[in-house]
């Protein structure tokens, strides 16, 4: 980590109140092949669980996995705000006096698109061998991890890309291997503002790994910390390498706003 980091998760420690939200896939938990696999690395998890503990501070998941997976497998004792679907589903029970959030309710016609969107999805899936689809609640993804080939993963990939684009009214979000659509215009962006605007963080922490991430790193304000995990191109003004590093910056931010919080006492 560099020192200029070190630097920037020591004020962001100091902060009367702190918000620290974080991705999921490639951020807190290294991907897998079968997305139900996927888990937060221990030491990212311990850190998580101590900052949740503390006072004046909230942990937040924002991720483009489905809220209801995020509540069983990443916060199973519902002690942190968590966002779905890119944005489109908030739960801020963990969040006291914040309200509940933000459910999602499709209409008739978007019922109708997710269901030929889900349909187009499986003929693809069939034509593939290893490909995958992850229904959501607003949307479907296409996974192109498992086909062995990279050659016809990515192929598949274009194949699906131009058949969503192709039904007016879905949104795509590409990925790591992977390619989604929704009948929502949620962003990330979207499911962070919504929930710093319910928890008024002097200091928001935010890290992500993927394009969708840098809708939540553009809410950020100038004192707030943007952390790019991996190589990719970023508006962060931060980086580290990988989700190893990113827990090791968590444990080192549990570390310094214990020491915070316990001296304010
Ligand atoms: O917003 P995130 O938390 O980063 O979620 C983005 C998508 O991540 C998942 O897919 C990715 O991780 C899988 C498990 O490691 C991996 O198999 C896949 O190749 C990756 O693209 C998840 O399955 C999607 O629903 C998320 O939208």
């Amino acid at each position: 980590m560099s020192d200029d980091l070190q630097d920037a998760l020591d004020r962001a420690a100091a902060a009367p109140r702190l918000l620290v939200a974080l991705d999921f896939d490639g951020t807190l938990a290294p991907f897998t092949e079968d997305p139900a696999d996927s888990r937060p690395l221990p030491a990212a998890r311990e850190a998580l669980d101590a900052l949740a503990q503390l006072p004046h501070t909230t942990v937040a998941v924002i991720s483009g996995r489905p809220l209801e997976f995020l509540r069983t497998v990443v916060d199973p004792d519902s002690r942190m705000v968590l966002s779905g679907s890119h944005g489109a589903e908030v739960d801020l029970s963990a969040a006291p006096g914040a309200g509940s959030g933000t459910r999602i309710e499709l209409s008739a016609q978007q019922s109708d698109l997710l269901e030929r969107a889900v349909a187009a999805t499986l003929a693809l899936v069939a034509r593939y061998p290893g490909a995958r689809a992850e229904p959501k609640p607003a949307g479907v993804a296409f996974h192109a991890r498992p086909i062995a080939d990279p050659g016809e993963a990515q192929q598949a990939l274009e194949e699906m890309t131009a058949v969503y684009e192709a039904m007016p009214g879905l949104r795509l979000t590409p990925g790591q291997l992977v390619v989604e659509c929704s009948v929502l215009g949620a962003t990330k962006g979207d499911g962070l503002a919504t929930i710093a605007a319910a928890v008024h963080p002097d200091v928001t922490v935010f890290a992500g790994d993927d394009v969708t991430d840098e809708d939540a790193l553009a809410v950020l304000g100038p004192g707030d910390v943007g952390i790019k995990v991996g190589e990719k191109d970023s508006m962060a003004r931060w980086r580290v390498a990988d989700p190893p590093a990113l827990a090791a910056c968590l444990s080192l931010l549990a570390h310094r706003r214990t020491r915070a919080m316990t001296s304010m006492k």
